[in-house]
């Protein structure tokens, strides 16, 4: 049977086999990551990571998924404790999955955008928030995906990408990007891990 991604891309129809297939040595990771907007667009809020994956990076606010969670409660919960802020207007922009060489991990993020808060960024133990023009995103200290997808997330057209990475964390191999029906981001599964 065609899954829903192998409609859009046969390159992630390849994936949704593998995270679907109970004997595959794939595992998912799935995570969460939120763009916070000035209302005009015109800034960004982004946190810089102090610690865990990706520190020394500037990244939008998320983490896992925990289970059972729905990836917008986890969105919501991730962005408050990491940088104090609430938002009840979190839209969902975007999927992405992310593979590293030799590793049996596929990271996903189900991204979220807002321009609606509640709130004044705070710093805590992960993260430092800071605001960015739009026009001025520090590319070079954020992971080496995010100047491909970044535009379509500000632009609000939602896409569905896959990005392999080598095992260095830098170099891309691999990408793919597909600009996709909104009603499809909230229909493809989450694949919480198996145990
Ligand atoms: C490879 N290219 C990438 N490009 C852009 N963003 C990336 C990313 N790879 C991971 N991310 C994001 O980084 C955060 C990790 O979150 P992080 O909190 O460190 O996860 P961690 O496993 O430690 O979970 P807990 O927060 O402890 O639950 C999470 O938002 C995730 O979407």
């Amino acid at each position: 049977m065609i899954g829903r991604l192998a409609e859009v891309d046969p390159v992630l129809g390849e994936l949704e086999e593998e995270l679907g297939s109970l004997n595959s040595p794939k595992t998912v990771k799935p995570c969460t990551l939120a763009l916070i907007f000035k209302q005009d667009r015109s800034k960004v809020l982004l946190g810089y990571k102090k610690r865990g994956f990706g520190v020394g990076l500037y990244n939008g606010f998320g983490g896992k998924i925990q289970h059972e969670e729905s990836a917008l409660e986890g969105a919501k919960r991730e962005l408050e404790e990491e940088s104090g802020l609430t938002s009840e207007d979190l839209v969902k922009i975007g999927i992405l999955y992310f593979e590293f060489e030799s590793d049996p991990v596929i990271l996903t993020a189900h991204l979220y955008t807002s321009d609606r808060f509640n709130g004044v960024p705070v710093e805590t133990e992960e993260m430092r928030p800071e605001w960015f023009d739009i026009n001025n995103i520090p590319f070079t200290k954020m992971w080496n995906d995010d100047k491909y997808w970044f535009s379509f997330a500000v632009e609000n057209k939602p896409f569905i990408a896959r990005f392999s990475f080598k095992s260095d964390l830098k170099t891309i191999v691999r990408h793919n990007i597909n600009f996709v029906d909104p009603q499809l981001l909230n229909e493809v599964p989450i694949w919480y891990p198996k145990s």
